[in-house]
C-alpha cells in the first residue's frame, strides 16, 4: 500500500470560447480506488474526463500523476511522445461505443495482441495465449479469437475493449458511460464482469456516468456535476443514501420513482 494518491487534479477548468465546460475541480484519486463522475447531460463530465486523459487541454488548473517509479509528473508539460507512452503501458480508455475503442477489422486476438506488442512484447506465442486468456477473462469463447468484432454482438464489442484495455496491466482506466447503449440484461452482465474485474486488478478507474447503478455497482466514491460544477463529492453509499446538496437529492429521488 501506498499512502500517496495516484492522481492529483486541482482548479481543473475548461472552457470553450465563452462556454463553460467544467469549472474548478479539485480531487485526488488513490491507487485502485474507483471514482464515479455522475450528472446529467451537459454537466461538464466528458470535458472533465477528456481534460484529465489529456485528450484536451484545460484553460486553467493542472493535473499530476504518479509515475510507477514513484515521481510526479505534470500531465500537461509531458511531451506528446511521453503521453503517448503514458497512454500505452499505464492507461486504459473504455468508450461507451466499442467502435471508438476497438480496430473492428482486425480479429479480436490481434486487437488484444496488439496492445501486448505495442509494449515490446515479440513472442507471438505469449502473445496468442495472453490473448485467449483475456478474451476467456471477458467471457469470448476461443472458437472467436480470429473473429472481427463487426461480426459481435454489442456486449461482447463492449468485452473485448475491456480486454484490449485491461492486458497491459494499466494503472488507471478512464470509462466513459462503459455500459450505456447495451439492453439492461446486457448491462447488468457487463458490470458484474468490469466489478469483478476491477477489484481483482485492484485497478484506479475513473467512471463517467449518468446512471446511478452503475456508481452504486462500480464506485467507492462519487463526484456529482451540475452545469460544469461539482456539487458533492463523498463515498458512494453515503451520497445515494444522505444526498446533501439540493440537486442531489433531487437526482437520487427522481430515480427512485422511476
Ligand atoms: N467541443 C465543444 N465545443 C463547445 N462546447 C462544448 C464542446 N464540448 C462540450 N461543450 C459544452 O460543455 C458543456 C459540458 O459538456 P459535456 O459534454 O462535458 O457534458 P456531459 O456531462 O459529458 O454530457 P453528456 O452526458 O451529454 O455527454 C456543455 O454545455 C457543452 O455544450
Amino acid at each position: 500500500m501506498t499512502d500517496e494518491p495516484l492522481l492529483r487534479v486541482s482548479a481543473l477548468s475548461k472552457y470553450y470560447g465563452a462556454r463553460l465546460g467544467c469549472e474548478d475541480v479539485t480531487f485526488d484519486l488513490w491507487p485502485g480506488e474507483v471514482l464515479a463522475v455522475v450528472g446529467e447531460s451537459g454537466s461538464g463530465k466528458t470535458t472533465l474526463l477528456n481534460c484529465l486523459s489529456t485528450r484536451l487541454t484545460p484553460s486553467s488548473g493542472g493535473v499530476s500523476y504518479r509515475m510507477r517509479d514513484g515521481s510526479w509528473r505534470d500531465l500537461y508539460r509531458m511531451s506528446e511522445a511521453e503521453r503517448r507512452f503514458l497512454m500505452r503501458t499505464d492507461w486504459g480508455f473504455v468508450h461507451q461505443n466499442p467502435a471508438d475503442g476497438l480496430r473492428m477489422t482486425v480479429s479480436a486476438g490481434a486487437n488484444v495482441g496488439e496492445r501486448l506488442m505495442a509494449i515490446g512484447d515479440r513472442h507471438y506465442g505469449n502473445i496468442r495465449s495472453t490473448a485467449v486468456d483475456w478474451l476467456s477473462r471477458v467471457e469470448i469463447g476461443k472458437d472467436r479469437i480470429d473473429d472481427e468484432p463487426r461480426s459481435f454482438s454489442g456486449g461482447m464489442r463492449q468485452r473485448l475493449q475491456i480486454a484490449r484495455n485491461l492486458v497491459t496491466g494499466p494503472r488507471l482506466v478512464f470509462m466513459d458511460e462503459p455500459t450505456g447503449g447495451l439492453d439492461v440484461s446486457v448491462q447488468a452482465r457487463l458490470l458484474d464482469l468490469l466489478r469483478g474485474l476491477v477489484t481483482d486488478l485492484g485497478l484506479a478507474a475513473i467512471v463517467v456516468t449518468h446512471d446511478l447503478a452503475v456508481a452504486r455497482l462500480l464506485s467507492q466514491r462519487m463526484m456529482v456535476m451540475k452545469d460544469g460544477y461539482v456539487v458533492e463529492t463523498g463515498l458512494t453509499d453515503r451520497v445515494l443514501d444522505d444526498p446533501r446538496a439540493p440537486y442531489t437529492q433531487l437526482l437520487v429521488s427522481s430515480i427512485l420513482q422511476v
